[in-house]
């Protein structure tokens, strides 16, 4: 998916609301485990219930991984399940030596067709630019993450700047606004959003940290917002496991519309501000 089309869909859906499938076989309700392919079925049921009100879904690969052959299976069947139009990212935190990227980039670009995974970039121009290579496909790159451990080496001192600055900078050499995109963890102070704006104006940014983590869906959206909206902001455990009964997919969809409601909200002050 292009640039445009996802700033359409923003438009038309009044969302930007990207659902998480950190789908763990521990936590899906226990009806669902007799099925052939449980975390299939668990997905299925999400997205059916969310596909309306979300522009993006994030498959945490982790979670697929840790089952070995079958959870590369129940990867397959989801993205192939995601209706097309929508904004598929394998959440896979990337990045080797050139070939070694290269064939990352070949596993989530061709073999699974998702539009975009996700690169940590501590390795270097080398080790990003491979998912550059591929047309309509994104990179995107740890920039601030929400976690407790961004003090440990992205906000340590670097020149003047922290070192996440000198990472985006150097990033937004290699890609562009259409194919390279940041991680900013909604944790992060609001001044810290509204500064990642101002060195990165154009580019998306994936947010992860509302919901769980405690991170603001207003700040974020307030701080970092652009013209073209130029959010994802995704939530994982807040919307997949809302419930754990035999309705957990109703539940699941009360939340998602509560996030998309407020991203309306937004969207329309972005609008009335132009
Ligand atoms: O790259 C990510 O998606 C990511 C970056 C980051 O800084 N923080 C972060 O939580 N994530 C991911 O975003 C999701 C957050 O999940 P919840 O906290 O359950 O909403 C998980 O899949 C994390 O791996």
């Amino acid at each position: 998916m292009n640039r445009q089309e996802l700033v359409n869909l923003i438009k038309e859906k009044q969302s930007y609301l990207c659902v998480g499938l950190d789908t763990d076989i521990q936590k899906i309700p226990k009806h669902l485990l007799s099925h052939a392919d449980p975390v299939f079925a668990f997905n299925k049921a999400i997205i059916d219930a969310t596909k309306d009100l979300c522009v993006s879904y994030k498959i945490n690969t982790a979670f697929y991984e840790s089952m070995g052959i079958r959870g590369w299976e129940s990867l397959q069947r989801t993205v192939e399940y995601i209706p097309s139009g929508i904004f598929t990212i394998a959440d896979a935190k990337r990045g080797d030596i050139g070939n070694t990227s290269t064939q990352y980039a070949k596993t989530f670009f061709e073999t699974y067709k998702f539009d975009a995974v996700t690169v940590a970039p501590y390795m270097g121009r080398d080790s990003v630019e491979p998912f550059l290579q591929f047309s309509e496909k994104w990179a995107i790159v740890l920039g601030l993450t929400s976690n407790e451990g961004s003090q440990d080496f992205q906000l340590q001192p670097v020149g003047d700047g922290f070192l996440f600055e000198k990472v985006l900078k150097t990033c937004m050499e290699w890609g562009t606004p259409d194919n390279m995109m940041f991680v900013v963890g909604a944790t992060q102070s609001s001044s810290q959003l509204g500064y990642i704006r101002k060195l990165a104006p154009d580019n998306f940014f994936l947010v992860p940290g509302v919901g769980a983590q405690g991170g603001s869906l207003e700040e974020i959206s307030l701080q970092a917002m652009n013209k073209d909206c130029g959010l994802l902001v995704n939530a994982s455990r807040a919307i997949i496991y809302a419930g754990n009964g035999e309705d957990f997919a109703d539940d699941a969809r009360k939340v998602a519309r509560q996030y998309q409601l407020e991203m309306a909200s937004y969207l329309n002050k972005m609008v009335a501000a132009a």
